[in-house]
Protein backbone atom coordinates (compact mmCIF):
# COMPACT_ATOMS: atom_id res chain seq x y z
CA UNK A 1 0.00 0.00 0.00
CA UNK A 2 3.12 2.24 0.84
CA UNK A 3 6.17 2.10 -0.95
CA UNK A 4 9.39 4.08 -1.43
CA UNK A 5 12.92 3.69 -2.33
CA UNK A 6 15.96 5.60 -2.01
CA UNK A 7 13.63 8.93 -1.12
CA UNK A 8 16.21 11.22 -1.07
CA UNK A 9 15.72 15.21 0.46
CA UNK A 10 18.30 17.63 1.17
CA UNK A 11 17.66 21.82 2.45
CA UNK A 12 20.08 23.66 0.59
CA UNK A 13 23.72 21.82 0.87
CA UNK A 14 22.75 19.89 3.85
CA UNK A 15 21.38 16.15 3.00
CA UNK A 16 19.05 15.02 5.45
CA UNK A 17 17.40 12.07 3.63
CA UNK A 18 19.65 9.54 1.79
CA UNK A 19 18.36 6.44 0.07
CA UNK A 20 15.00 5.81 2.38
CA UNK A 21 13.25 2.58 1.45
CA UNK A 22 10.44 0.54 2.70
CA UNK A 23 7.33 -0.92 2.29
CA UNK A 24 4.36 -1.16 3.69
CA UNK A 25 1.62 -3.51 4.28
CA UNK A 26 -1.73 -2.37 6.24
CA UNK A 27 -1.27 -2.01 9.64
CA UNK A 28 0.10 0.88 11.87
CA UNK A 29 3.55 1.74 11.90
CA UNK A 30 5.24 4.03 14.45
CA UNK A 31 8.49 5.95 13.14
CA UNK A 32 10.78 6.38 15.66
CA UNK A 33 14.15 8.49 15.80
CA UNK A 34 15.51 11.31 17.56
CA UNK A 35 14.82 15.03 16.91
CA UNK A 36 16.03 16.05 13.86
CA UNK A 37 16.45 13.26 12.24
CA UNK A 38 14.19 13.61 9.69
CA UNK A 39 11.16 12.20 9.96
CA UNK A 40 8.58 15.00 9.32
CA UNK A 41 11.16 15.48 6.27
CA UNK A 42 10.37 12.11 5.04
CA UNK A 43 6.38 12.31 6.09
CA UNK A 44 6.33 15.38 4.02
CA UNK A 45 7.92 13.96 0.96
CA UNK A 46 5.58 11.09 1.23
CA UNK A 47 2.37 13.13 0.97
CA UNK A 48 3.73 14.92 -2.11
CA UNK A 49 3.59 18.31 0.29
CA UNK A 50 7.67 19.26 -0.02
CA UNK A 51 8.59 17.13 -3.01
CA UNK A 52 11.69 14.87 -2.16
CA UNK A 53 14.87 15.86 -4.77
CA UNK A 54 14.83 11.84 -5.89
CA UNK A 55 13.31 8.27 -5.70
CA UNK A 56 10.19 6.66 -5.98
CA UNK A 57 6.69 6.99 -4.20
CA UNK A 58 4.55 4.61 -4.52
CA UNK A 59 1.16 5.55 -2.92
CA UNK A 60 -1.99 1.95 -3.17
CA UNK A 61 -0.16 1.27 -7.05
CA UNK A 62 0.37 4.88 -8.18
CA UNK A 63 3.71 6.56 -8.58
CA UNK A 64 3.19 10.28 -6.88
CA UNK A 65 5.96 11.06 -9.33
CA UNK A 66 4.08 9.74 -12.61
CA UNK A 67 0.37 9.75 -11.32
CA UNK A 68 0.32 12.50 -8.34
CA UNK A 69 -3.25 12.99 -8.51
CA UNK A 70 -4.39 9.60 -8.10
CA UNK A 71 -1.84 8.77 -5.37
CA UNK A 72 -2.84 11.75 -3.65
CA UNK A 73 -6.15 10.96 -4.22
CA UNK A 74 -5.61 8.06 -2.26
CA UNK A 75 -3.59 9.77 1.11
CA UNK A 76 -4.20 11.58 3.49
CA UNK A 77 -1.61 14.13 5.43
CA UNK A 78 -2.21 15.78 8.95
CA UNK A 79 1.08 17.65 10.36
CA UNK A 80 2.71 18.22 13.64
CA UNK A 81 1.98 22.04 13.28
CA UNK A 82 -1.54 22.77 11.19
CA UNK A 83 -0.44 25.14 8.18
CA UNK A 84 -3.88 26.52 7.69
CA UNK A 85 -4.72 29.67 6.53
CA UNK A 86 -6.01 32.06 9.73
CA UNK A 87 -9.05 33.31 8.00
CA UNK A 88 -10.73 30.35 7.12
CA UNK A 89 -12.99 28.33 9.56
CA UNK A 90 -13.15 24.41 10.25
CA UNK A 91 -16.47 23.84 7.97
CA UNK A 92 -14.43 25.51 5.01
CA UNK A 93 -11.30 23.77 5.69
CA UNK A 94 -13.18 20.39 6.17
CA UNK A 95 -15.41 21.69 2.37
CA UNK A 96 -11.46 22.29 0.69
CA UNK A 97 -10.31 19.15 1.59
CA UNK A 98 -13.19 17.31 -0.03
CA UNK A 99 -13.32 19.65 -2.79
CA UNK A 100 -9.52 18.98 -3.26
CA UNK A 101 -10.03 15.28 -3.28
CA UNK A 102 -12.98 15.01 -5.16
CA UNK A 103 -15.70 13.75 -2.89
CA UNK A 104 -18.49 14.54 -0.39
CA UNK A 105 -18.10 14.51 3.46
CA UNK A 106 -18.62 11.32 4.76
CA UNK A 107 -20.58 10.39 7.51
CA UNK A 108 -17.86 8.93 9.45
CA UNK A 109 -16.10 12.60 8.87
CA UNK A 110 -19.08 14.12 10.61
CA UNK A 111 -19.34 11.57 13.85
CA UNK A 112 -14.99 11.73 13.99
CA UNK A 113 -16.18 15.48 14.44
CA UNK A 114 -18.69 14.77 17.22
CA UNK A 115 -16.58 12.84 18.84
CA UNK A 116 -13.64 15.02 18.96
CA UNK A 117 -16.02 18.01 20.35
CA UNK A 118 -15.48 20.03 17.15
CA UNK A 119 -18.89 20.60 15.94
CA UNK A 120 -19.07 23.86 18.18
CA UNK A 121 -15.92 24.85 16.67
CA UNK A 122 -16.70 24.60 12.70
CA UNK A 123 -17.47 28.26 12.38
CA UNK A 124 -14.37 29.36 14.58
CA UNK A 125 -11.82 30.80 11.96
CA UNK A 126 -8.65 28.24 12.32
CA UNK A 127 -6.76 31.23 13.64
CA UNK A 128 -8.85 31.89 16.77
CA UNK A 129 -8.44 28.03 17.23
CA UNK A 130 -6.83 26.61 20.20
CA UNK A 131 -3.39 24.46 18.72
CA UNK A 132 -5.33 21.09 20.17
CA UNK A 133 -8.74 22.18 18.36
CA UNK A 134 -6.40 22.91 15.26
CA UNK A 135 -4.59 19.58 15.63
CA UNK A 136 -8.52 17.77 15.91
CA UNK A 137 -9.83 19.31 12.63
CA UNK A 138 -6.38 18.52 10.54
CA UNK A 139 -6.53 14.68 12.01
CA UNK A 140 -10.22 14.51 11.16
CA UNK A 141 -10.09 15.86 7.74
CA UNK A 142 -7.52 12.73 7.38
CA UNK A 143 -10.52 10.75 7.28
CA UNK A 144 -11.72 12.03 4.19
CA UNK A 145 -11.92 10.60 1.10
CA UNK A 146 -11.09 6.97 2.46
CA UNK A 147 -7.08 7.10 2.41
CA UNK A 148 -5.38 4.07 1.75
CA UNK A 149 -2.34 5.45 3.54
CA UNK A 150 -2.65 8.07 6.36
CA UNK A 151 0.68 9.72 6.92
CA UNK A 152 0.76 11.92 10.70
CA UNK A 153 2.93 13.81 12.12
CA UNK A 154 2.82 13.30 16.07
CA UNK A 155 -0.35 12.91 16.10
CA UNK A 156 -1.26 12.81 19.78
CA UNK A 157 0.87 16.01 20.32
CA UNK A 158 -1.52 18.80 22.15
CA UNK A 159 -4.92 16.17 22.47
CA UNK A 160 -6.74 16.04 25.51
CA UNK A 161 -6.79 12.80 27.44
CA UNK A 162 -10.19 12.60 25.53
CA UNK A 163 -8.99 13.18 22.21
CA UNK A 164 -6.36 10.87 22.82
CA UNK A 165 -8.26 8.20 23.52
CA UNK A 166 -10.87 8.57 20.72
CA UNK A 167 -7.63 8.82 18.17
CA UNK A 168 -6.35 5.35 19.50
CA UNK A 169 -9.48 4.16 18.82
CA UNK A 170 -9.66 5.26 15.00
CA UNK A 171 -5.98 4.37 14.32
CA UNK A 172 -6.43 0.94 16.15
CA UNK A 173 -9.68 0.58 13.59
CA UNK A 174 -8.05 1.90 10.53
CA UNK A 175 -4.83 -0.36 10.61
CA UNK A 176 -7.06 -3.05 9.41
CA UNK A 177 -7.38 -1.64 6.21
CA UNK A 178 -5.13 0.98 5.55
CA UNK A 179 -1.77 2.06 6.26
CA UNK A 180 -1.12 4.25 9.04
CA UNK A 181 2.65 5.87 8.92
CA UNK A 182 2.78 7.84 11.93
CA UNK A 183 5.60 9.61 13.54
CA UNK A 184 5.99 9.73 17.07
CA UNK A 185 7.81 10.28 20.34
CA UNK A 186 4.68 9.02 22.47
CA UNK A 187 5.35 5.33 22.90
CA UNK A 188 2.27 4.41 24.77
CA UNK A 189 0.46 6.17 22.42
CA UNK A 190 1.76 3.84 19.70
CA UNK A 191 1.04 0.96 21.75
CA UNK A 192 -2.27 1.57 22.62
CA UNK A 193 -2.86 1.52 18.90
CA UNK A 194 -0.63 -2.02 18.54
CA UNK A 195 1.81 -0.03 15.85
CA UNK A 196 4.44 -1.39 14.98
CA UNK A 197 7.94 0.57 15.90
CA UNK A 198 9.95 1.20 12.53
CA UNK A 199 13.21 3.06 13.90
CA UNK A 200 14.10 5.60 11.15
CA UNK A 201 17.55 4.31 10.45
CA UNK A 202 16.47 1.39 9.89
CA UNK A 203 14.91 2.55 6.55
CA UNK A 204 17.62 2.25 4.08
CA UNK A 205 17.98 0.50 1.06
CA UNK A 206 21.02 -1.57 2.49
CA UNK A 207 18.25 -3.41 4.56
CA UNK A 208 15.02 -3.72 2.62
CA UNK A 209 12.24 -3.15 4.57
CA UNK A 210 9.04 -4.74 4.11
CA UNK A 211 7.21 -4.70 6.81
CA UNK A 212 3.23 -6.10 7.29
CA UNK A 213 1.40 -5.45 10.56
CA UNK A 214 -2.27 -6.17 10.82
N1 LIG B 1 12.20 23.76 5.47
C1 LIG B 1 13.40 23.46 5.96
N2 LIG B 1 14.50 24.17 5.60
C2 LIG B 1 15.72 23.86 6.06
N3 LIG B 1 15.96 22.85 6.92
C3 LIG B 1 14.94 22.13 7.33
C4 LIG B 1 13.59 22.39 6.88
N4 LIG B 1 12.77 21.48 7.45
C5 LIG B 1 13.54 20.70 8.23
N5 LIG B 1 14.84 21.09 8.16
C6 LIG B 1 15.97 20.45 8.86
O1 LIG B 1 15.96 19.09 8.48
C7 LIG B 1 16.33 18.28 9.62
C8 LIG B 1 15.25 17.24 9.84
O2 LIG B 1 14.10 17.91 10.35
P1 LIG B 1 12.75 17.12 10.65
O3 LIG B 1 11.76 18.13 11.11
O4 LIG B 1 12.39 16.30 9.48
O5 LIG B 1 13.19 16.17 11.86
P2 LIG B 1 12.29 15.24 12.80
O6 LIG B 1 12.95 13.91 12.84
O7 LIG B 1 10.88 15.27 12.36
O8 LIG B 1 12.46 15.96 14.20
P3 LIG B 1 11.48 16.05 15.48
O9 LIG B 1 11.52 14.72 16.18
O10 LIG B 1 12.11 17.15 16.29
O11 LIG B 1 10.12 16.44 14.99
C9 LIG B 1 16.54 19.23 10.78
O12 LIG B 1 17.92 19.49 10.90
C10 LIG B 1 15.81 20.47 10.36
O13 LIG B 1 16.41 21.62 10.91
Amino acid sequence: MLRFENVSKSYGSRPVLQGRTGHFAAGAYALRGPNGIGKSTLLRALAGVDEADGGDIVIDGHALGAQPAAAKSRLSYAPDECPVYPFVTGRELLAFVAWAKRCAIPDKVTHIVERFGLARHLDTRCGAMSLGTQKKLMLAAAWIGEPAVLLLDEPSNGLDADARAVLIDLLAAQRESSVVFMSTHDKAFADAIGAAVVEFETLTDREHVVHSAV
